[in-house]
C-alpha cells in the first residue's frame, strides 16, 4: 500500500484536471485541463489570469477546502492527473491527510474580507478555527496567539474589539489575513488578495503578504488577474488561459520569450504600455 505521502515540493501537480459535475441544468464543466507545474520551498508563485482562466478552481483544490465534506458551493472534483500539497497526494485523500492539509495550508478566499462573519467581533473572527479545532484551546494562549496575529498584520490591538463593519476595506483584508495565518501555515494560497480592497491601500495589502512570507518563511501562491501585484510578491508566475497553462516562469522570461499566442498578446500589450509610459 502507498501511504499517500508524494513530493517535497509544497505544491506539485502533474497533468491535473479539475471538473465541476454536472448540477441543476448545468452540464459538467473541465475548469482546468492538464495542469502541471510545481511551487518549490519558500517560493512565491504567482497565478495570473483573466476572469474564468480557473484560477480559483486550483485554489479551491490545492486548499483542499473542496474536497472537506462542508464546502458549500458545487464541488469540483480532480477527474485526471495527481496533485500533491505539502507531501499528501490529493486524489482519495484520506480524512487524516486532508485534515494535515488543511491545517498547513493558510487559504485566503477570494472573497474573505467581505464575508467575515458579520456579528463576531475581530478577536472571535481570528480565533475561529483554532477553536473550530480544539474547543478546549487554552483562552489565554489563543488570547496571545490572536493578538499575535493582529499585530503580525500591522493592526492596532484596538481593532480586536469591533466587528466587520467598522474596519476599512484594507483593515478588513488585513483581519481575513490574519484568520488565514492563524496556524503558522508552510503554505499560503491567496485568492485576489487585493480584489474588493481601496485602491490606495491595494499595494500596502500586498506588500504586507510580501513582508510576511518573508518573515514568517512560508510558501505562497498568490493569484491574480493584475500583472501589477504579482510583480511586487511573485518569482515567478503561472499564467491561465481558459483553463489551460500558457506560460512559467519569472515574469521576464515569460514575456520576453511567449509560446503561446495569449501570452504573445499580452505582451505585445504590455511594450506599447510601457513605451506610452515612457514618451509621457
Ligand atoms: N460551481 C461551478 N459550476 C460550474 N462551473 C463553474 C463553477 N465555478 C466555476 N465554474 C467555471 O469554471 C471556470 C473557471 O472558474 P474560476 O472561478 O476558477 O475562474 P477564475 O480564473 O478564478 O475567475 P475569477 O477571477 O472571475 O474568479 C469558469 O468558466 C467558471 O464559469
Amino acid at each position: 500500500m502507498t501511504s499517500g505521502k508524494a513530493s517535497a515540493f509544497p505544491i506539485s501537480t502533474s497533468d491535473l484536471t479539475i471538473e465541476y459535475p454536472p448540477h441543476g441544468a448545468s452540464s459538467a464543466f473541465v475548469a482546468v485541463h492538464g495542469l502541471t507545474l510545481q511551487l518549490a520551498p519558500g517560493e512565491v508563485l504567482g497565478l495570473l489570469g483573466e476572469s474564468g482562466s480557473g484560477k480559483s478552481t486550483v485554489a479551491r483544490i490545492l486548499s483542499g477546502a473542496a474536497l472537506t465534506s462542508d464546502f458549500g458551493d458545487v464541488r469540483p472534483v480532480i477527474t485526471g492527473g495527481e496533485a500533491s500539497v505539502l507531501g499528501h497526494k490529493l486524489r482519495r485523500i484520506g480524512r487524516r491527510a486532508l485534515n494535515e492539509v488543511t491545517f498547513g495550508v493558510g487559504m485566503l478566499a477570494q472573497d474573505a474580507a467581505e464575508t467575515l462573519p458579520a456579528t463576531m467581533t475581530v478577536a472571535e473572527i481570528v480565533a475561529e478555527p483554532v477553536l473550530d479545532r480544539d474547543r478546549r484551546y487554552n483562552s489565554v494562549a489563543l488570547a496571545t496567539r490572536v493578538a499575535t496575529m493582529i499585530d503580525a498584520v500591522r493592526l492596532p490591538l484596538s481593532v480586536l474589539d469591533k466587528f466587520p463593519y467598522e474596519l476599512s476595506s484594507g483593515q478588513r483584508q488585513r483581519v481575513a489575513l490574519a484568520r488565514a495565518l492563524v496556524f503558522g501555515p508552510e503554505l499560503l494560497i491567496a485568492d485576489e488578495p487585493t480584489a474588493g480592497v481601496d485602491a490606495t491601500v491595494r499595494h500596502a495589502v500586498i506588500d504586507l503578504i510580501s513582508e510576511l512570507q518573508r518573515e514568517r518563511e512560508f510558501s505562497a501562491l498568490v493569484i491574480s488577474h493584475d500583472l501589477a501585484v504579482l510583480r511586487r510578491v511573485a518569482n515567478r508566475i503561472a499564467v491561465m488561459h481558459q483553463g489551460v497553462l500558457v506560460g512559467l516562469g519569472t515574469i521576464e522570461d515569460v514575456f520576453t520569450d511567449p509560446w503561446h499566442p495569449y501570452v504573445a498578446e499580452m505582451a505585445k500589450a504590455l511594450t506599447i504600455t510601457q513605451h506610452h509610459t515612457e514618451s509621457v
